[in-house]
């Protein structure tokens, strides 16, 4: 059985602590899913980190549901979340359209969407169909041309805003809300005062959960480096250190070696020698 939302809603009650982690293949999916992770985000960041897009503007829902199937297929025990891509909530009716897409053919169990009370009626909507929604406030990238790369929710009116729009997805029924980039305290104020799980990125141990790229937690992003991130493995460096040693034995011959190839018995082939090389070619 995966991970549900009554689970996280029950951790947020014992105030247990999760991590959420982003998967986008189904070999990523089993390690984190072995490793006991309870959630996975298949994230638009994989425009980013899988696509090459320098932003998540550009992903589809096609690109989606390509990779959520994928981690769907790689998980067992984990709740799948799946990201609702750029404009595939401009109205409740896409958004619908795009849920159902991740939901039944990729087979999520939830899907994220970005953006306050002006998403509710959004929410409101793929909740009442029997969709569970998590939300995401404070730095929204799919937002990144009007927002800027920055900490949200530092003013007043800011700080306002965002505790009016957490609790406002909270009404509108979404099961947890994401709080990307926001001020730690602020970012403890909302969790305290939310009746749903909130989980960080970039927004201090206040949190009920946390959220991480894959790329940034195993070193494997090397175009940036998120102050919001913590290395806790450098597999770029060992990927491309495994790649060389593999590259300099195929060129000084200690690879492969017998053991990585089967043969034939050698009258067997020097019979087929014997007709091929006594042909006429
Ligand atoms: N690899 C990766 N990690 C992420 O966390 C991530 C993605 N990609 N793609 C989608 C969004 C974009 N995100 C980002 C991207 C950049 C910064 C960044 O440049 N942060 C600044 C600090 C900004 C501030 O504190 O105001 C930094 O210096 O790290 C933050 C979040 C988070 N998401
Ligand atoms: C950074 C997380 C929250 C996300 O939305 C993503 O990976 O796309
Ligand atoms: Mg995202």
């Amino acid at each position: 059985m995966r991970t549900t939302i009554l689970d996280i809603q029950k951790m947020k009650q014992r105030g247990e602590r999760f991590a959420m982690v982003t998967a986008y293949d189904y070999t990523a999916a089993r390690l984190a899913d072995r490793a006991g992770i309870p959630l996975l985000l298949v994230g638009d960041s994989l425009g980013m980190v899988m696509l090459g897009h320098s932003t998540t503007v550009p992903v589809t829902i096609n690109d989606m549901v390509h990779h959520a199937a994928c981690v769907v297929r790689g998980s067992a025990k984990a709740m799948v979340v799946g990201d609702l891509p750029f404009l595939s909530y401009a109205n409740a009716d896409r958004a619908v359209d795009a849920a159902a897409r991740l939901m039944q053919e990729a087979g999520v169990q939830a899907v994220k969407l970005e953006g306050g009370a002006a998403v509710a009626p959004i929410v409101r909507r793929l909740v009442d169909l029997g969709i569970p929604v998590m939300g995401h406030l404070g730095f929204t990238p799919q937002s990144v041309h009007q927002i800027g790369l920055r900490v949200q929710g530092r003013s007043v009116a800011a700080a306002r805003q965002l505790m009016a729009d957490a609790a406002a997805l909270a009404d509108a029924g979404a099961f947890a809300v994401v709080l990307e980039l926001v001020p730690m305290s602020l970012a403890q104020a909302v969790t305290a005062r939310l009746a749903v799980p909130t989980i960080g990125i970039g927004a201090g141990a206040g949190c009920d959960g946390q959220v991480q790229v894959w790329h940034d937690l195993l070193g494997l992003y090397d175009e940036m480096q998120p102050r919001h991130a913590k290395r806790y493995a450098e597999l770029g460096k060992s990927i491309e250190a495994a790649l060389r040693a593999y590259a300099t034995e195929v060129r000084d011959g200690g690879f492969p070696t017998a053991a990585n190839g089967s043969d034939m018995k050698a009258e067997d082939l020097a019979a087929a020698l014997a007709a091929t090389d006594g042909a006429t070619t």
